[in-house]
């Protein structure tokens, strides 16, 4: 397993222990910079060692990238571009970000308690096309001598087949309902994506296939958002509605994801980021991360059971009244991230030296 970004040799040594304790399982770790660590490391976001060291590991758990530090590099020495190009070399394609309301915290919701409560819906984004890879792309100057910034939104037959297939495959093992969202009353690339959509339900014939508008669904994601089971959405598309998800669950700060490709090791992190606005203080929900390392063990190493171990344990710090501040509701503990790791931990196996 290889972990990016925090570049600490002893808080992976840390980790690698907590790890084995966790799950009884003895793994390998390797700790590479990715982002804006690779950049004051080694002056490029994605550094060579790095991207082949991710290629030889099992699994990749992955640290936040990005702060202020590095937002007016230019877009090759951005962080972001330094994780686009992971997701690009490990051909990543399917992202899924499921987003449910955990009873316990239904509370910490901004919606209404009767919206939000049961909400159980994934996202599953497609990860390595659309806008965000798409050519032509850069500046130039107008007819008018006015600058432009300019990208396309593009999209291949086989690139929506087989992030279709996968969701619904994903939409098969929960409640059979998939809703494609694309923006095909406008754009030429979703109304090929809703084309393809549709000719691929046609292998699912057991899955409700639904299409909506994104703007319609960024406005039922807060009127009404139990009527989804299964979204399948395209980069930029997934990206946005991932976030707005997150918020029906109480915060940012919970939502894990996995990315997937055809073979070799599959990419995990939470959807938020590096949190800048609140970096150092100690404030930070490390849930989401927490239970990316979940989703790693179940989707990446097939490890179910050692999975299960850390969902039941975060459900039980829950419980027990623990709360970041993000989270915070009356009548809870707050308290800051560290603590909440340690109490996630104890819930895991109360012998766990804490110095370990
Ligand atoms: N996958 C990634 O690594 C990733 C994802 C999104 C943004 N980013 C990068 O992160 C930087 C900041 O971007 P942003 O501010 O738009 O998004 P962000 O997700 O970092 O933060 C958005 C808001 O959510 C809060 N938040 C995020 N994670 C939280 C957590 N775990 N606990 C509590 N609160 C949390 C932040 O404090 C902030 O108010 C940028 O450089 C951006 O490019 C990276
Ligand atoms: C940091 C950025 C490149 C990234 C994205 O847009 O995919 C992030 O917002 C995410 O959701 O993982
Ligand atoms: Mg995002």
């Amino acid at each position: 397993m290889m972990i990016l970004d925090c570049f600490d040799q002893n808080k992976t040594w840390v980790l690698k222990k907590k790890m084995d304790f966790v799950v009884g399982i003895e793994f390998g770790f390797k700790e590479m910079p990715v982002g804006g660590a690779a950049l004051d490391l080694m002056g490029v976001p994605l550094p060579e060692e790095t991207l082949l060291a991710a290629k030889q590991s099992d699994a990749v758990l992955l640290g936040a990238i990005g702060g202020y530090k590095w937002d007016k590099n230019q877009k090759h020495f951005k962080p972001e571009t330094g994780l686009l190009q992971l997701r690009e070399g490990l051909k990543v394609f399917a992202n899924l970000r499921p987003a449910c309301v955990l009873p316990q915290l239904v509370d910490a919701s901004t919606l209404k308690k009767e919206v939000a409560e049961g909400v159980d819906l994934m996202v599953v984004r497609e990860l390595s096309g659309g806008i965000y890879f798409g050519k032509p792309r850069g500046f130039g100057t107008n007819e008018n001598g006015d600058e432009i910034g300019f990208n396309t939104e593009v999209y291949a037959t086989y690139e929506i087949d087989r992030i279709a297939r996968v969701a619904f495959e994903t939409a098969r093992k929960r409640g059979r309902k998939l809703c494609s969202v694309d923006k095909a009353n406008v754009l030429e690339a979703s109304m090929l994506w809703r084309q393809r959509v549709m000719a691929i339900s046609s292998e699912y014939p057991d899955i409700e296939l639904s299409h909506m508008y994104v703007d319609n669904a960024a406005m039922q994601l807060v009127r009404n958002p139990k009527q989804f089971d299964t979204i399948i959405t395209n980069n930029i598309f997934g990206d946005i509605l991932s976030d707005e998800a997150s918020m029906i669950t109480g915060s940012i700060g919970m939502l894990p994801s996995a990315s997937l490709g055809e073979a070799g090791p599959g990419l995990f992190e939470p959807i938020h980021g590096s949190a800048p606005d609140i970096a150092g203080q100690d404030k930070a929900n490390p849930l989401a991360t927490v239970l990316s390392a979940a989703m790693l063990l179940k989707y990446g190493l097939g490890e179910e059971k050692a999975s299960q171990r850390i969902e039941t344990a975060v459900l039980d710090t829950l419980n027990r009244g623990f709360r970041t501040g993000d989270i915070y509701s009356e009548g809870n503990k707050l308290v800051g991230c560290k603590d909440m790791g340690e109490e996630v931990l104890k819930s895991i196996n109360p012998k766990i030296p804490a110095a370990v």
